[in-house]
């Protein structure tokens, strides 16, 4: 017998199963029973359909993909006249990215505890693909934000990613966060960071990823720093980092990501302000958007609906954001665009320098000059300004359908408020589908550094979904110097 496969016995009937290691799955064959009648153990069957690829689904043999499979171990026989057991952890997978824990147990004889053991080994070389840096039990840091979305994180933790975690026998250190700017803290201060964890997960919305990135950014040893990977369990209302990196907010989905993901290079970019610096991984907003994500915290307790509902009053009211932006902008038609996209979607990590510190800000603070090269705007009638460095800002909108990992750009899409309402209603309900990419109403550049300079006395600007000082800012782009932890090179989007 090939040590590809074993043979192993079911639990209650003792019927005979062959374990079979295919190029991408485990196919178990129960057909190699005597009687060849056994019954699939309980929770078997119901799984397989599941984990089964949708070519494979006519295959006789049910089968779980390596993706799926978290751990698998040969139990001790500590009685007397117990044979053996095999337990193969798995999860099973939906289409629409849901995942449930899934445990599979066989008998096997006391004489091929060796050959199970070699297998073992080869199974999980393959559910765990190092050559793709993918890590087995991973030791994580795990910070909650208690108070994320309507207070679920900490119970969201324990009943759907725990179970997961520990059964792909992660290790984890668990810190809930006390006060704002506490995660930023952690991260800043920890000793030996970059040894101790293979990544930090954010069981939070994407305030806690925003704290981490710029914890990190304060470190003295901050190019190895930005190495270790962040990623996040959507337990916030706004969970955007997920949904680019997973492509759903289902937190089993999102941990078997945690479990199966390796570091992937991001762009991140940098923002002064009032004397400042800050990292901003997400988008930064000032208009429409920006009322609605901080001017309707006393919609909190809607969830995400808290956005949509704000936004149409704004459109009704006509509101306008009077500002100047000055902007170095790249590609500025919509097929320059498009054709960016198709040229930097692979950008190979590999290709970029390794981060060596801090990046100097190319383009100096928001209190210097504006370089001469960059456009100016000068507008009374902005609806909307939004920059953004990854496709989806939460689960139903992908309002930078373009937005790419790591081709050092940032996407900007700006919106005049002198549009008819029914447009404006039309671009804010195809965002969804990113179909607003197309309007005629919709500016959309990819820039690599931009200023604004709001011309009102009071209002609100948002990065990444966190409250920022009302005054001028700039940004500016670092190509690749961010690590996130995901199972995919891109994100999770349709192309453009
Ligand atoms: N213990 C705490 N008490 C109060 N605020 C906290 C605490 N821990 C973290 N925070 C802050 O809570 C804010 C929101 O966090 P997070 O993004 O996780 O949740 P959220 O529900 O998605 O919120 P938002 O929609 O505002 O992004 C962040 O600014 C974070 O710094």
């Amino acid at each position: 017998m090939s040590v590809e496969s074993i043979f192993a016995y079911t639990i209650p009937d003792n019927g005979r199963v062959k374990l079979i290691l295919e190029d991408r799955f485990l196919h178990l064959d129960y057909a190699q029973s005597s009687s060849g009648t056994v019954a699939p153990p309980a929770g078997c069957m119901s799984s397989i359909s599941c984990v089964t690829p949708s070519s494979l689904s006519s295959a006789r043999k049910p089968s779980i993909l390596y993706f799926n499979i978290l751990w698998a171990e040969i139990g001790s026989a500590s009685m007397p006249n117990y044979r053996p057991t095999l337990t193969i952890d798995y999860c099973s997978t939906t289409e629409k990215k849901t995942a449930e824990l899934q445990k599979l147990r066989f008998l096997i004889d006391e004489s091929s505890v060796e050959t199970c053991s070699d297998w073992i080994q080869k199974l999980l070389q393959r559910a765990y693909d190092a050559s793709a840096g993918v890590v087995r039990s991973k030791r994580l840091l795990i910070l909650i934000n208690p108070f994320s979305g309507q207070g679920k994180a900490r119970n969201l933790f324990n009943s759907q990613a725990l179970p997961i975690l520990d059964a792909a026998r992660c290790k984890l250190e668990e810190v809930e966060t006390k006060y704002k700017g506490h995660a930023a803290e952690i991260v800043a201060s920890m000793e030996n960071l970059e040894e101790r964890y293979d990544a930090i997960v954010c069981c939070s919305g994407d305030g806690i990823p925003h704290e981490v990135f710029n914890g990190l950014s304060r470190r003295s040893d901050v190019a190895k720093a930005f190495s270790v990977p962040v990623c996040q369990l959507p337990c916030g209302s706004g969970n955007a980092l997920c949904m680019n990196l997973v492509g759903c907010k289902n937190v089993p989905f999102a941990s078997l990501c945690v479990v199966k993901g390796a570091p992937q290079r991001m762009d991140l970019c940098s923002i002064t302000q009032d004397g400042k610096r800050h990292m901003t991984f997400l988008s930064q907003t000032l208009g429409m958007i920006a009322d609605c994500d901080i001017g309707t915290e006393h919609l909190r307790w809607m969830g995400e609906a808290r956005f949509t509902v704000g936004i149409i009053s704004r459109v009704f009211k006509k509101a306008k954001y009077p500002c100047k932006i000055s902007v170095r902008i790249a590609h500025e038609s919509r097929s320059q665009v498009r054709q960016a996209y198709h040229e930097n979607k692979l950008v190979p990590q590999e290709s970029l320098p390794a981060p060596e510190g801090l990046p100097p800000l190319k383009f100096g603070t928001v209190e210097d000059e504006v370089p001469e090269d960059w456009k100016e705007i000068d507008t009374d009638s902005l609806a909307i300004l939004y920059v953004g460095q990854m496709p989806w800002m939460s689960s139903d909108t992908m309002f930078f359908p373009a937005a790419l990992p790591r081709d050092g750009f940032m996407d900007m899409v700006i919106i005049d408020g002198n549009i008819p309402i029914l447009e404006s209603l039309k671009i804010l309900t195809s965002v969804e589908g990113g179909k607003h990419f197309d309007s005629k109403h919709v500016h959309y550049y990819k820039v690599d550094a931009y200023r604004v300079i709001p011309k009102a006395k009071s209002g609100y600007i948002s990065i990444d979904g966190e409250k920022f000082n009302f005054s001028p800012f700039q940004v500016e782009v670092h190509q690749g110097l961010a690590t996130v932890l995901a199972h995919h090179s891109s994100f999770q989007a349709p192309e453009v």
